[in-house]
Order: C-alpha cells, then sequence, then structure tokens
C-alpha cells in the first residue's frame, strides 16, 4: 500500500479551513484543493442542467437526426495506429458510480503509517464498510434514476453534497498501488487517480493508455478512433483535467512567490474558458458533462452544459460563474456566441477544442453553427501576444495558460485518407483564409479546427468497427410482420434494457402505441420531444431492468446506459454509422450484447448493402420459435384492432377540440350542425365502438393473461409435458413466496393474473445457442450460385455421357449379336 494523495491535514488545519469556509472565505478554502473546502458553493443557485431544461420546440439541430439520409460506404480510410495495443484486454472492468466494491473507491485511506497502527485503523475502517456501501448505493441509484430533487451546481457542489467524499477528505485516501498501477503509468495527477479511483476504474481502456500520453504530457492533437463503449470521453477528458491541474500548481507556486497577486486567477473560482467540447446531440453533452463532473470531482473544476432546451435565465447564471470547462451542442453554443456572451467569446485562453462523434457533425453539412462556432476560435499560428484580437481578458490569464490550444476529434467511425498529415501540413497556413468553404469532411473540420501536422492519430478500430463483445444478427420476416417478430422477441426473450431503433417517428409512434396495448413496458425518444420529457424518458430506461426505449437516431449515438442488453434495428437506418453506433448501445465497456436487425424483403438490398460496407461474409440468423407465432399473431391482431380504434377516436376527439378552441378564439356559439337523425347515429356508431373496445380489450387481456406458449402447452394440467425445467422454477419461487396460500391485503385488491412459464432466455442467449450462420454476402452469395451451376452443368453432361456410352454398348452389342 502507498500513498498517492497528498498527506491529509492535520485536524487543527482541518478545523481552521471548516471556519474559514463557514466565514465565508471560500476561495481560501478551495484552495486547499480539498472537498470539505468547496462550501463557498453551496450558496450558489440550483443549476441542474436537468432541472430547468424548459421544454422547447426548438428541434433545430436534434430534429435532423431523423432525416439523416447518408448513403453507405464510408469505410476505407486508413489510420495511423499509434500506441502498440489493438484490442481491449478481455478482463472484466468494474464499472459504475464508484460504489466502493472495487475496493478503491471504498479501499483504505490512512496516512503514511505503519505497523500495528496502520492494521487496527484499516480493521476499524472495514467495519465501516457495509454502511457506507450501502449509502454509496443509495446515492448512486438516486443519480442514476436521474432524480433531480436535489439539483446539483456544478461538481463542487457535488462534491460538497458527497458524504463519501468528506470522509474521504476526513480519513485520508489511501490507494492500493497495484490497483492503480495502470494509472500511475500514465502519470496522471494523485487527485485525478482518485475519482477515477472512486468510479471503479482499475485500468484505463486502451483507447485511455493511447490518447493520454499523447495529449497529456506530449501536448499533442488527438484523432481518435475506438469502438463504441471503450472510453473515448475520459481519454480526451483527462488529459484535459491534468493539463488544468498542472497549470494550476504550477501557478500557485508562482503566486507564492509574487503575494501581490490576487488569487482569484488561480482558476478555483471559475475563470476564463479552458476546454470547449462540442457534440451533437444534447443527451449526449449532458452525459459528457456528467461523466467529466464524476471525474473531477476532487479538482475544484467547473463542468457545465450549454444545450438547447435549457431555459436562458439557467444558462446566463451557469455561464456567470466562468465554468472552466463547457460541453455544449453547437446550435445553442453559437446561438450565445453570436450573442456575444463574455464567457464564450473571450477565447484567447481556450486551451482545449473537442469534437466528440465528429462524423456526425459534418453530415450533409448541417451544421453551419459548428463552421461558425471554429471560425470563432483565435487563429493557432499567431502568437497570444501577436494577436490582433482584443486582449482584455489576458491581464487576468497567467502565462502558463497560454499554451498552444489542442484539437481532439473522436468518434467511433473515422475515416481519414493516406495523405491527411500532408494536407494538415499544407492546410495549416491557408485554412483561415478559406472561410466560405463548408466543412465536408472530419480532414477539413481538423483542419480548420487548427489541428497540427504531428497529431497523434489513433485508430482502435477493428475491421468490422463494432465493439468486440457484440453478436450481430438479423431476423427475415415480412414488412407487416415486423411488429409481430418485434413482439415475439420482447415477450419470449425480453430480458435485460432492450432499444428499438426506428428510423421514423412515425414508425416509431406505431410501434409503440402497439407494444404499449400489448403491455409491454416502453418509452419513448425523439427529436420531436420536449426536452423535459427526452430525459424523462432516459431516466425512467435507466432505472427499470428490464425496460424498453423506442427511439430514433437521437438516441443513436453516445447514449451510455449500464444492461442494455439488446439493440434492435426495426427500420434499417441510412448509413453504416449509423448502424455501428446504434448497436454500440449494447456490448459497451468490456460487457457482452446483441443486436438484431429485423429484414424484409424490401430491406434485403439495403441489408446487403450494409453487410458489404461493414465487410462482413455471414451474419447469424436470430433463431424464431415457429410454435409461438399463432398466439402472437392472434394478440397483434386484437392489438391493431383496438390501436384502429382507439386512433379513430383520438383524431375525432381532436378534431372536435380544434373546433371548440377556435370557436372560442372567435366567439362563436358552437351548434350541431347535422340534423337529429345523424346526431342520433353518430351516437349509436360512438356506443358501438365503444363496445367492441372493450370486447377487444377484454379478449387481449384473456391473451396476455397467460404465459406466451404453443398450443400444444396444456395451461390447465401443469403437470403434462409441458412443465419445463424453467416453469418448475418459477412455480418453486412462487410457492416460497406466499407459502400458505393467503396474498396480502394489498396483492388480494390487485385483479392482475401472474405469468409463469415463459421462456426468459436473453436474447443473446438464444442467439448463441441456436443462431444459425448465414452467408450474406452478395459477391459470395453470387459466387456459390456460380459454382453451383457449373456444378450441376457438369453432372448433367457427365449423366449425359455416361447414358451415351451405354447406349453405343448396347448398340455395339446388339450388332455383335447379330
Ligand atoms: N478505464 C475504464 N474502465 C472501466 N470503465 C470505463 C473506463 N473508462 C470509461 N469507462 C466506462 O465505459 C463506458 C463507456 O464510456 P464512454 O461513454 O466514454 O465510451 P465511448 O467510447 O465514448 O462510447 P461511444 O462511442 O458510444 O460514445 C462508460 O460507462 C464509462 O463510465
Amino acid at each position: 500500500m502507498a500513498e498517492v494523495s497528498p498527506a491529509p491535514p492535520s485536524l487543527s488545519e482541518k478545523k481552521k479551513e471548516a471556519k474559514r469556509a463557514k466565514k465565508g472565505d471560500p476561495l481560501q478554502a478551495a484552495e486547499s484543493g480539498r472537498l470539505d473546502s468547496l462550501r463557498w458553493n453551496d450558496s450558489l443557485p440550483n443549476d441542474d442542467p436537468f432541472f430547468l431544461l424548459a421544454g422547447s420546440n426548438e428541434g433545430g439541430f436534434l430534429s435532423l437526426e431523423e432525416i439523416d439520409e447518408s448513403e453507405y460506404g464510408f469505410l476505407g480510410g486508413v489510420l495511423e495506429p499509434l500506441g502498440g495495443e489493438k484490442k481491449p484486454k478481455g478482463k472484466k472492468r468494474k464499472r459504475g458510480s464508484g460504489d466502493g466494491d472495487s475496493g478503491v473507491g471504498g479501499s483504505c485511506i490512512v496516512q503514511a503509517e505503519d505497523g500495528e497502527k496502520k492494521g487496527k485503523k484499516k480493521q476499524k475502517k472495514k467495519k465501516k464498510r457495509p454502511r457506507d456501501k450501502k449509502k454509496k448505493k443509495e446515492e448512486g441509484e438516486s443519480s442514476d434514476n436521474g432524480e433531480k430533487g436535489e439539483p446539483v451546481e456544478g461538481n463542487a457542489k457535488d462534491a460538497l453534497n458527497n458524504d463519501d467524499a468528506k470522509n474521504d477528505i476526513d480519513e485520508g485516501f489511501l490507494i492500493d498501488e497495484d490497483e492503480v498501477y495502470a494509472w500511475k503509468e500514465l502519470r496522471l495527477h494523485p487527485l485525478l487517480i482518485k475519482s477515477i479511483c472512486r468510479l471503479g476504474f482499475k485500468e484505463p481502456t486502451p483507447i485511455q493508455k493511447a490518447c493520454i500520453p499523447a495529449a497529456a504530457h506530449q501536448g499533442k492533437d488527438v484523432i481518435g478512433a475506438a469502438e463504441t463503449g471503450s472510453g473515448k470521453t475520459l481519454a480526451f477528458g483527462l488529459p484535459i483535467l491534468q493539463r488544468l491541474l498542472e497549470e494550476r500548481e504550477k501557478d500557485a507556486r508562482l503566486f507564492q512567490k509574487d503575494p501581490d497577486e490576487k488569487p482569484v486567477e488561480k482558476g478555483f473560482r471559475g475563470g476564463p474558458l479552458r476546454a470547449l467540447i462540442v457534440t451533437p446531440t444534447r443527451e449526449l453533452a449532458l452525459q459528457v458533462s456528467d461523466h467529466l463532473k464524476a471525474a473531477a470531482k476532487f479538482l475544484a473544476i467547473q463542468v457545465v452544459p450549454i444545450v438547447g432546451g435549457m431555459s436562458s435565465e439557467k444558462q446566463e447564471r451557469l455561464l456567470k460563474r466562468k465554468p472552466e470547462i463547457i460541453v455544449g451542442t453547437p446550435g445553442r453554443l453559437w446561438e450565445l456566441m453570436s450573442a456575444g456572451e463574455h464567457h464564450l467569446v473571450e477565447l484567447h485562453s481556450l486551451s482545449f477544442f473537442v469534437l466528440d462523434e465528429a462524423d456526425r457533425m459534418i453530415e450533409n453539412g448541417h451544421f453551419h453553427e459548428l463552421q461558425s462556432i471554429i471560425d470563432m476560435l483565435p487563429m493557432l499560428n499567431v502568437s497570444v501576444e501577436q494577436s490582433s484580437q482584443p486582449t482584455t481578458i489576458c491581464k487576468t490569464i497567467p502565462s502558463l495558460q497560454r499554451k498552444k490550444r489542442q484539437t481532439f476529434v473522436f468518434s467511433a467511425t473515422i475515416a481519414l485518407s493516406d495523405n491527411f498529415r500532408k494536407k494538415l501540413k499544407r492546410g495549416l497556413s491557408t485554412s483561415k483564409l478559406s472561410t466560405s468553404d463548408g466543412i465536408s469532411s472530419i480532414e477539413k473540420l481538423s483542419e480548420r479546427a487548427g489541428m497540427r501536422p504531428d497529431a497523434a492519430i489513433v485508430d482502435l478500430t477493428n475491421a468490422s468497427i463494432v465493439a468486440a463483445k457484440l453478436e450481430e444478427s438479423f431476423m427475415e420476416c415480412s414488412e407487416e410482420d415486423k411488429e409481430a417478430y418485434l413482439y415475439y422477441l420482447l415477450s419470449v426473450h425480453g430480458q435485460g434494457r432492450t432499444i428499438v431503433f426506428c428510423t421514423s417517428i412515425a414508425a416509431l409512434r406505431r410501434v409503440s402505441s402497439i407494444l404499449h396495448i400489448l403491455g409491454i413496458n416502453s418509452w419513448t425518444l425523439h427529436a420531436q420531444m420536449q426536452q423535459r420529457a427526452r430525459l424523462k424518458a432516459i431516466d425512467r430506461f435507466r432505472a427499470n431492468e428490464h425496460a424498453v426505449l423506442v427511439a430514433t437516431d437521437v438516441a443513436a449515438r453516445g447514449l451510455d446506459i449500464p444492461g442494455i442488453r439488446t439493440v434492435v434495428h426495426y427500420q434499417l437506418p441510412h448509413s453504416a454509422e449509423v448502424y455501428i453506433h446504434r448497436s454500440g448501445r449494447t456490448a459497451r465497456a468490456s460487457a457482452d450484447g446483441c443486436c438484431i436487425a429485423l429484414i424484409s424483403p424490401s430491406d434485403k438490398a439495403k441489408f446487403f448493402s450494409l453487410c458489404k460496407s461493414l465487410s462482413k461474409e455471414s451474419l447469424r440468423q436470430f433463431p424464431v420459435n415457429d410454435v409461438y407465432m399463432p398466439e402472437v399473431m392472434k394478440r397483434l391482431s386484437l392489438a391493431h384492432q383496438i390501436d384502429k380504434i382507439v386512433r379513430k377516436n383520438s383524431q375525432e376527439n381532436a378534431k372536435k377540440s380544434w373546433l371548440l378552441r377556435n370557436a372560442e378564439s372567435l366567439e362563436l356559439a358552437m351548434e350541431d350542425s347535422g340534423s337529429e337523425e345523424e346526431t342520433v347515429k353518430c351516437h349509436k356508431q360512438k356506443k358501438i365502438s365503444s363496445l367492441q373496445l372493450k370486447k377487444l380489450q377484454q379478449e387481449l387481456n384473456g391473451h396476455l393473461a397467460r404465459p406466451l406458449q404453443s398450443k400444444t402447452f396444456s395451461n390447465r394440467f401443469l403437470a403434462g409435458a409441458g412443465v419445463s425445467p424453467l416453469l418448475q422454477q418459477q412455480l418453486e419461487e412462487l410457492s416460497k413466496k406466499n407459502p400458505s396460500g393467503n396474498m396480502s391485503s394489498q396483492e388480494n385488491k390487485r385483479p392482475g393474473f401472474l405469468v409463469i412459464g415463459q421462456d426468459c432466455v436473453e436474447p443473446l442467449q438464444a442467439l448463441r445457442s441456436s443462431g444459425r450462420e448465414v452467408c450474406v454476402s452478395v459477391d459470395k452469395k453470387r459466387e456459390l450460385r456460380r459454382l453451383a451451376e457449373t456444378w450441376k452443368r457438369k453432372k448433367r453432361e457427365e449423366k449425359k455421357r455416361t447414358r451415351e456410352q451405354q447406349r453405343k454398348k448396347r448398340k455395339k452389342a446388339k450388332e455383335g449379336m447379330k
């Protein structure tokens, strides 16, 4: 065991600091770099992004997700590998929010003591653990659930409110050197290592290993490509935090020499913008911001998200605090920049410009805002001193911060041309001159953002680009039966979280309505939803272990929700990149998972083209047990009939309320326009349809109350051949739960049925056990067909020849006889 953190403060020191903090001297307290010194932030207003995101209809940036129309065939870029490591190790890593199980987060916290004393203290701490763990778990859950009852003001307040953090500070924080060895090798700041360990990350992922030395210690620009879920956020996030920490420490040393300087310049209380991180979607910006906040937990560095849908008052308040790191979407960032928002336009001290999911931002040239943001960045080939831009704010920036700006460009799907470096060299001097050009490729984008020719290009993607532990598959069905097959999947194999991707919002609405009628626990996510509803949907999906999220491609990139076991491509995406990102919502951070594409005859050409661009020759076909299908179809047919009536009713109601609203606004009295006969007829029709609806619903409920089984299965005689081991186990569990056969009063109230006997096999398990490998390469298929035809022709010819020979022989024999 070795001490990694700086020596913890003595008790008297801590008391002094606490007093200072109480007296409202937050700055001094913060300077100590310890969490209990962050109380100054406590007084700040509530600034949780989830809390104040006002629903807005400015679909702008995001609504473009559903009208994506790019083509397949993006591959072929040759990237130059940097680090030796090519594939992530198969080792299991502990993920999550520092629940203490890692042995690090919760591990010992002692000052450098030895011998008996140390042992005793350790024992004491061990006793404390269970309660700590419980507390941590509760905290983790509440944040996972997105319960924002107590919204957070930047990571500083996070730190303040976190008892664990306080405990760590009170008790010191000692880390097992063996456990953090891999992180120490990367020469990260001890406080950073501490944060990472509390997150439960025992070792860097390959992309982190490759990027951190280049970005944090060699000061290089980085273009990083690695499979989905491989930890790219920290691959660019840790170098940023490392540099800010190093600079702060150097500055602090300088300030000690110069007592006249004001401490406000040390950056503890916000300061000029140091890192601007741009992501393509709001959800991703919030997620990246949360991830960095967690990593910056002990650092008193502010990370703030700026996204569309956030109220302007909230935004103003956040920006007033002068956060060092901002994560945002291009639309909202540019809106503020073009309006002259001080913190966002004073960019002389910007040390990092990051483009996450960079390739999404250039698709179809949607993002003029991004181009405008890039054009606002100070030019890099002019030194700060020579820059013609106003330098007023530079007065407050310590000289150490005036290093060159670093540019990081990351995605799971980046393709660069062979001569990219040369282009960077050539383009560097001219890139700013041609500002009228559109940004049409990652290369141009990087060049324009000031990427230097010696940039580290780290490509850790494998040939198929998808995550290593992702099992891909497909299911063949007709277009009309897609809903039935989806229902089959979700009810027979509905284990773990599932995302169902639709390409259009209309399809999403249809699917989610049918699933709802069929009693499948599902939420929706698309760009036409208000921001608050979008975040709520994600939170609910995250909170439920077996939930289904029906989403458009708004959810395709970056979304990191643990426990997503299955991704269903209900409609095929428009590009191979989107397929990769969609599929990458599962099998993240060394977990496994599977994706299933539903392929109708009209999807086949697109599907083969997709497989070709991903260099796939064969793919597993998801096994479907046909005995379930008659019952599935029956339920679907009932659900469709119900859906039709419900839709018709809601359309009529909408029409009526629209008429009423307009009449009211015009101050007109509404009269029944039809005759009495018509009114009676209409009334009758309504009654019939309501009765019909009731009847259908009853019938469907009757079906849903029974397990989805084949017709041959007897629900009445459980002792028959229909009792599977699973059913037996379920029955045993049920009898254990309710040994006396008496139901609690709570359960008694519920009239619902309990469904048992379902084959609860995960899709991945089903795929592994009985998925059939099928050739999906058109070329290979053609080749096979050609070979088969040649073989058949040869056989035919051979047969013909032998027949001819036999005929000749017989003829000869006959002649001989004569
Ligand atoms: N060193 C690590 N060890 C274990 N887990 C990690 C490590 N670094 C990051 N993670 C976790 O891995 C998950 C995926 O990380 P992240 O979202 O950064 O992946 P990504 O590569 O950006 O994915 P995508 O391409 O889909 O955006 C997160 O839950 C993160 O907390």
